[in-house]
């Protein structure tokens, strides 16, 4: 590999109020769900995805959707994209007042079967719907590949399958498509391959990247994608997460720790990340935990010490 760290800004896309939330056994109350996104409203996150208008009998944790989204305080310069697997999960998105949403896709048929109960033909039959209507009332949608990388069903994902997927929702209409490591089991190096290959298939700059940090890998596996052009990176406030139909695999790459290597790199990214760290405070306290940010824990550390 060559080295190039290119100065334009990169997009912190928050998603630990859905993604870091939805595996939590215990039931977060709707206030604290409402109270962390107004924290991370303060931070300068240009995108922090809300909660997923998914069936609260596959996912409790997100039943209220539409108390949290018409809960929380709108910040003007802010994005709030919702999850909406189907159209019953659009068209209730759509009434709580979401001006974004996004579709969740798969380049696994078993993990699509186990995650939205269909397969990955019949999910793009679902998104076709999703989007058009979408496109009618001028509403973004984003689009994800979960298991770029790995399935934890299947194993190994074939790069030209998560090219084709990624492809796909693109030209469906997804303005941006992030690529998942599911399972956090991706290196730099089979981070690179699968890029390479989605890379020849959808502009890099309708592109962003979602690492789980089950291997430790993740911060590696952003700075890869950073080198291969691509400039929106997924993360959770506090490491915060995982996918119940994941077993296993633990949060996203935090925020704090990837706005801490951001600003050491020189990149802008308008996020606060000492407002990032208190906000993480925050939600540990409420869920009675440690937080999994190295940024966050040696900085607490040091303001105590
Ligand atoms: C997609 C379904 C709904 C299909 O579930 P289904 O059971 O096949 O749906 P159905 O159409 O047969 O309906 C069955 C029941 O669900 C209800 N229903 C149907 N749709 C909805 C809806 N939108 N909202 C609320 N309720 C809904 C529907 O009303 C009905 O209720 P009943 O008549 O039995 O009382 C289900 O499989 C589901 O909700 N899955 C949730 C999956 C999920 O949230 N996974 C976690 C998020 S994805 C993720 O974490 C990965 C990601 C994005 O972070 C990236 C990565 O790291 O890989």
């Amino acid at each position: 590999f060559f080295f190039f760290f290119y100065l334009f800004p990169v997009k912190v896309v928050e998603v630990g109020p859905r993604d870091g939330l939805q595996n939590e056994k215990e039931m977060v109350p709707t206030g604290v769900k409402i109270q962390l996104i107004d924290m991370l409203s303060e931070t300068g996150l240009p995108v922090i995805e809300a909660t997923s208008f998914v069936s609260s009998k596959w996912v409790p944790q997100m039943a209220d959707h539409a108390e949290v989204l018409k809960g929380i305080s709108l910040a003007p310069h802010v994005r709030y994209p919702v999850l909406t697997p189907n159209m019953q999960g659009f068209h209730a998105a759509v009434d709580a007042g979401a001006t974004e949403v996004a579709v969740f896709g798969s380049a696994s048929e078993t993990f699509c079967k186990n995650n939205i109960n269909c397969s990955i033909e019949e999910s793009f039959q679902r998104f076709k719907e999703i989007i058009s209507s979408a496109k009618q009332a001028h509403i973004p949608v984003r689009g994800y590949v979960s298991c770029a990388v790995a399935c934890p069903y299947e194993g190994h994902v074939e790069p030209a399958k998560v090219a084709e997927v990624a492809k796909r929702l693109y030209e469906l209409g997804c303005y941006e498509v992030s690529l998942c490591d599911t399972t956090g089991v991706g290196t730099p190096g089979s981070m690179a391959s699968m890029l390479k290959c989605v890379v020849k298939e959808v502009p890099t700059n309708a592109l962003a990247v979602h690492c789980h940090d089950t291997y430790g890998q993740a911060l590696a596996n952003v700075l890869i994608a950073l080198q291969m052009g691509i400039s929106v990176v997924d993360s959770s406030v506090a490491g915060l997460g995982g996918c119940p139909f994941a077993k296993g695999a633990t949060g996203n790459v935090s925020t704090e720790d990837v706005v801490y290597m951001l600003n050491g790199l020189g990149i802008e990214t308008g996020v606060n990340l000492s407002k990032v760290i208190h906000a993480g405070e925050f939600i540990c306290k409420a869920l009675n935990r440690s937080t999994n940010s190295k940024v966050a824990q040696a900085t607490l550390k040091s303001e105590t010490s």
